[in-house]
């Protein structure tokens, strides 16, 4: 970790002991590393107990290895998302909120579905109401109703109030039903993790007091993405009595309005209700001059170069056609990489440091097909996404996975029953006949696995796949997704001094043992929303078109949409330390074959 020397402003936040402080900073300006420097210092004061909280497991992770692992940081620090703050508090105290045992995380959107569709099913009035609607209707529907759902929980209201003068107030019947199928499955979704803790705390003082005495600080970073259910949460952690606590955040880099979040909580609420001092950090410590004023006039600021000021690229390329960007965005990277080394970049050019971004995944296609062709290697970079699996052997065995360690799951123990094609996954005669013979195998070493002897059930299960008669392609799929489930248990295991099987799936749920796979070599590909709070030496930034970026969407509601997306390219452009390259299509083929002519992105005209 290259040692750096922090500045005065930086240096005087770092010092502040209690009290409630909100820092407003430009990107770059050096919050995360401030907000480290400070956690290190006060633990280890006497009374240094701190919950530091982020958005991303990554920003966690990278916390944590700042902090280092000496036994006082681990015993006094907690680092982590609200999410995994609050399982790690309903995993002691689910009891309280009416279950008998630990209900299970259903993370994925299609369980979500699957919920809704049971839902709707379940209540002739609405079941008559979708069977009605087209297949493109029906979709709207249980995407309407799933985000009914949501906004509920995360603006902190009941599903009577959320109704109330809406449109959609026949969905708040569909809320209860959701959550009654969710509870007979033993099961909460991810909004629930939180919303549950906020409920203990504010209907049970005496375990919110707990919490309170078991901290001394509470830091905050990205505070500009606090959503309502968050910052309650927060509030009603500290109740009355706890005034310690630093939200660290930028308005410019508010990107997650679509969640409920505003950067008025930290603004406004946290200053108000906290009495909070606010003190600006402005300096821009990480990107290059180039790189610094064409974020400056992309969002009218005057944030300052300080330093040691690298000159640094930044350039924007109207590429004639989608496959022409991608020529220019990998002919750059040879041609960077030839070059090997810049006076403008510390050390060799190499693939580790470079990145390219885009709004959304789809605009990846072309330039993915040309780093194949050229031999160059990339990987996505993941968020706080959970292990998804691929192969037929290992969706079976998510499956069984999940109905072993929570009997009660019965959606996903249908779903299994309809993928194998069974009546009932208990009856080994049936699996052995099943559409996936192997599943058989699968159960029955699952059936006595504990998290003591899963490394030796993993391995156990390594050699049935490479026995089987599955078809080579298949059967190497399967075996990387079996040996990637392995590198997470082993991640799992170095997190957890008490682990168990239950734990084991959750952290997968939330994304917690991400770090484990080494898979990540090569170029960086990644969406804006997952690269923020990181850096590159050098970006990439394709697909800059109006209507791509921003999104047609926002386009047509224009408002604070449209200044979010704004926001995320002011995130991508102050990702990059040294060269920053934007380029855009001037035409893009649509999926039905027709090429619709595109033009540069409203955010850029100011900058050509
Ligand atoms: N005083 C300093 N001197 C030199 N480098 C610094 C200093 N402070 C921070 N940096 C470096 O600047 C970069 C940006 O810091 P950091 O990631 O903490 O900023 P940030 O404000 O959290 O950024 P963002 O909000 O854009 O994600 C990092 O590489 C960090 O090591």
């Amino acid at each position: 970790m290259q040692q750096i020397n922090l500045s005065p402003k930086q240096q005087e936040i770092v010092g502040l002991n209690e009290g409630a402080f909100l820092i407003l900073a430009s990107a770059g300006s050096g919050k995360t590393r401030v907000l480290t420097e400070r956690i290190k210092r006060l633990s280890e004061s006497p009374n240094g107990k701190i919950l530091a909280i982020t958005f991303t497991n990554k920003a966690a992770a990278e916390i944590r290895e700042r902090l280092g692992t000496s036994d006082r940081i681990k015993k006094n620090v907690f680092v982590g998302t609200f999410h995994s703050f609050c399982q790690s508090i309903l995993e002691l105290r689910f009891k309280l909120l009416g279950y008998s045992k630990m209900p299970h995380i259903f993370e994925d959107d299609a369980d979500r579905i699957e919920l809704i569709k049971q839902a709707i099913k379940s209540v002739p009035y609405f079941d008559s109401i979708y069977n009605d609607l087209e297949p493109k209707k029906k979709n709207q529907y249980t995407y309407n109703a799933l985000q009914f759902i949501s906004t509920v929980k995360r603006e902190v209201l009941t599903a009577e109030e959320l109704a109330e003068g809406s449109e959609n107030n026949e969905y708040e019947y569909l809320y209860e039903t959701y959550q009654d199928i969710l509870k007979s499955n033993n099961a909460i979704d991810f909004d629930d993790i939180i919303r549950l803790v906020y409920e203990l705390f504010t209907n049970n003082e005496s375990v919110a007091n707990l919490y309170r005495k078991s901290y001394s600080y509470i830091c905050i970073d990205e505070c500009q993405d606090l959503n309502k259910l968050q910052y309650y949460l927060l509030k009603s952690l500290c109740g009355n009595t706890f005034k310690s606590i630093m939200m660290v955040g930028d308005p410019n880099q508010a990107i997650y309005g679509f969640n409920g979040s505003a950067a008025s909580f930290m603004e406004e609420d946290f200053v108000s209700d906290f009495a909070a001092n606010k003190i600006t950090l402005d300096e821009n410590y990480r990107c290059s001059k180039s790189v610094i004023e064409a974020s400056n006039v992309l969002m009218n600021l005057e944030v300052e170069v300080v330093n040691f000021v690298i000159p640094g690229v930044f350039e924007i390329y109207e590429a004639s056609s989608e496959n022409d960007e991608a020529q220019f965005v990998v002919g750059t990277i040879k041609k960077l990489l030839k070059a090997t080394t810049h006076k403008d970049i510390e050390g060799d050019i190499t693939f580790d440091k470079i990145s390219i971004l885009g709004r959304n995944k789809y605009v990846f296609t072309q330039v993915e097909e040309e780093l194949r062709a050229e031999s160059i290697p990339f990987y996505y970079k993941s968020g706080n996404a959970s292990i998804k699996f691929s192969s037929a052997s290992m969706k079976a065995f998510d499956l069984f996975f999940r109905v072993k360690i929570n009997p009660l799951d019965k959606l996903h123990q249908k779903r299994l029953e309809d993928m194998l094609k069974v009546g009932d996954i208990n009856s080994s005669e049936e699996l052995k006949s099943s559409k996936l013979p192997i599943a058989s195998d699968i159960k029955c070493l699952l059936d006595n696995a504990s998290i003591d002897n899963f490394h030796i059930k993993i391995n156990e299960l390594k050699s049935i796949f490479n026995n089987s008669d599955l078809e080579d392609d298949e059967k190497k799929l399967t075996l990387d997704e079996l040996n990637d489930l392995e590198n997470h248990l082993v991640q799992y295991k170095k997190q957890n001094l008490k682990p168990s099987l239950d734990g084991f799936k959750s952290a997968l749920a939330l994304g917690l043992t991400n770090n484990s796979t080494n898979k990540e070599t090569g170029i960086c590909l990644s969406t804006v929303h997952t690269m923020k709070g990181q850096e590159s030496e050098i970006v990439f930034l394709i697909g800059m078109d109006d209507g791509t970026f921003p999104d047609f969407r926002a386009v047509n509601k224009g408002g604070e949409e449209l200044q979010q997306e704004k926001n995320n390219t002011y995130v991508a452009f102050t990702r990059a330390k040294r060269f920053l390259y934007v380029s855009y299509p001037k035409k893009r083929l649509m999926p039905w074959g027709d090429h619709k002519a595109k033009t540069i992105s409203r955010f850029l005209k100011p900058l050509v």
